[in-house]
């Protein structure tokens, strides 16, 4: 792997962005099994074959982690890294940082290098966390002086002062985690590798984390993997999808590379019952005259549309209170429906009764959400029965929102004052 370290670099804003990191053709197999590892490293050894001195099939038992990779990253952009389990994120940025050689490809480095790879990687666990700030200061390349000028600033930035001068093996995950960004982000870099550990911080910090990244990013080149799609959108102007190593999506429309994710985790399974005392029964759930494909309903964004739910009582002498929840992909709660004044009269056992909720003009941005049905006996007490996935509906618009919401909206009045 090439790895160029210009210490001197110009980071004044108003000239054209230089490019950061370079990667082409970027690709890491591993072995599925130890023992045969072992023997094709020996055997690799032997006939001299190392790193990317020619291209190789793979070897049984091989696979690779990450297949063909190619990207440039200049100052100011950060590219997201995302994919399921195993995809090979955590791989490519070890590669990025150095930890691994790859087996084709080179990756280009301009400039200081931070990393937040693994929980407590690259510090010394019985050194103290002031100790580690130098030793690691020292590893990107600043004297002890520059680092005495930075130390007091990051021992405030990971608000861990009590605990400073204590052997970093005795800290918690979060203690380690703020440590870790604060060293990475605090000594100005200009790459600056994040893995999925910023999640082990709590909120407070992880908001912190993100205003600090917003500070630094018009001078940095960021590489960011997460599973949380939020922080993504929140900070990624271009992503990367992998799956099992290989580039599924690669653009700057972060949105579609995001959908593309979500898409791989949606199932065309139906309701999920998760409470019933026998009560009643849900017999359909349906959009009124809307067709379904894989009983998802497409709906236009804007559109008005009448929910149908059809229950058959079974032993209630009331008609229940009927409630819906929509979640987003996230199974983040994005809205209720709590109809007032229903009419909650006498029923016979097995009458069947079918329930349209309207919802106007719905502006929920591009997505697919599923609605959560609940049969009470009055709102919040008392549930009969609560259904998952009801109902799933997609919104279509042109527009790549990741917000929730996409008003309606027209500019009534632009004027010089
Ligand atoms: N040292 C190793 N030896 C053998 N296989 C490995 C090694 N490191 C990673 N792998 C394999 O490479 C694949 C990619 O792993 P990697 O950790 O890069 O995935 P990831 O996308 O970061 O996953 P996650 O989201 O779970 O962190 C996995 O199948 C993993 O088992």
């Amino acid at each position: 792997m090439e790895q160029e370290t210009t210490s001197q670099i110009n980071k004044d804003v108003t000239e054209p962005k230089e490019t950061l990191v370079e990667v082409t053709g970027l690709s890491k197999k591993f072995c599925k099994d130890l023992k045969t590892s072992l023997w094709y490293g020996v055997q690799d050894l032997v006939s001299g074959y190392s790193g990317n001195k020619e291209k190789r099939e793979l070897r049984p038992k091989e696979f690779w982690a990450v297949k063909d990779i190619s990207f440039t990253l200049k100052r100011g952009e950060c590219l997201g890294l995302i994919g399921h389990n195993g995809a090979g994120k955590s791989t490519l940025l070890k590669i990025l940082n150095g930890l691994i050689n790859p087996d084709e490809g080179k990756v280009v480095m301009r400039g200081r290098v931070s990393a937040l790879i693994e929980l407590g990687a690259g510090f010394n666990p019985i050194l103290s966390g002031r100790e580690n700030i130098y030793n690691n200061g020292a590893i990107l390349g600043f004297t002890r002086k520059e680092i005495d000028s930075k130390v007091e600033e990051i021992i405030d930035f990971a608000e861990i002062r009590e605990f400073i001068d204590m052997p970093v093996q005795n800290y918690s995950s979060g203690m380690k985690v703020r440590l870790g960004f604060a060293v990475a982000a605090q000594m100005e870099p200009d790459v600056l590798i994040i893995d999925e550990v910023l999640a082990v911080g709590d909120l407070g910090f992880v908001l912190k984390c993100f205003k600090k990244i917003d500070t630094i990013l018009p001078n940095t080149a960021i590489v960011f993997v997460s599973h949380s799609m939020p922080m993504v959108s929140r900070i990624c102007n271009q992503i990367i999808l992998l799956e099992k190593g290989v580039v599924k999506f690669q653009g700057q429309n972060v949105s579609s590379g995001i959908d593309l994710y979500y898409n791989k985790f949606s199932t065309n399974e139906n309701s999920q019952i998760v409470f019933s005392d026998n009560s009643i029964e849900l017999k359909k759930a349906w959009v009124d005259g809307v067709v379904p494909s894989n009983n998802i309903y497409h709906i236009l964004w804007g559109n008005t549309i009448d929910l149908k739910f059809k229950i058959q009582n079974k032993n209630l002498s009331k008609i229940p209170y009927i409630s819906l929840a929509i979640y987003d992909k996230e199974q983040r709660g994005i809205a209720e429906v709590l109809p007032e004044n229903q009419d909650l009269k006498t029923i016979e056992n097995q009458d069947e009764i079918t329930f349209t909720f309207q919802l106007k003009n719905i502006y929920l941005s591009k997505g697919i959400y599923n609605i959560t049905f609940t049969a009470s006996e009055d709102f919040g007490f008392n549930v009969y029965y609560k259904t998952h996935k009801a109902i799933s509906i997609q919104i279509e618009h042109d527009k790549q929102i990741w917000t929730p919401f996409l008003m309606d909206s027209k500019t009534i009045d632009v004027r010089w004052c």
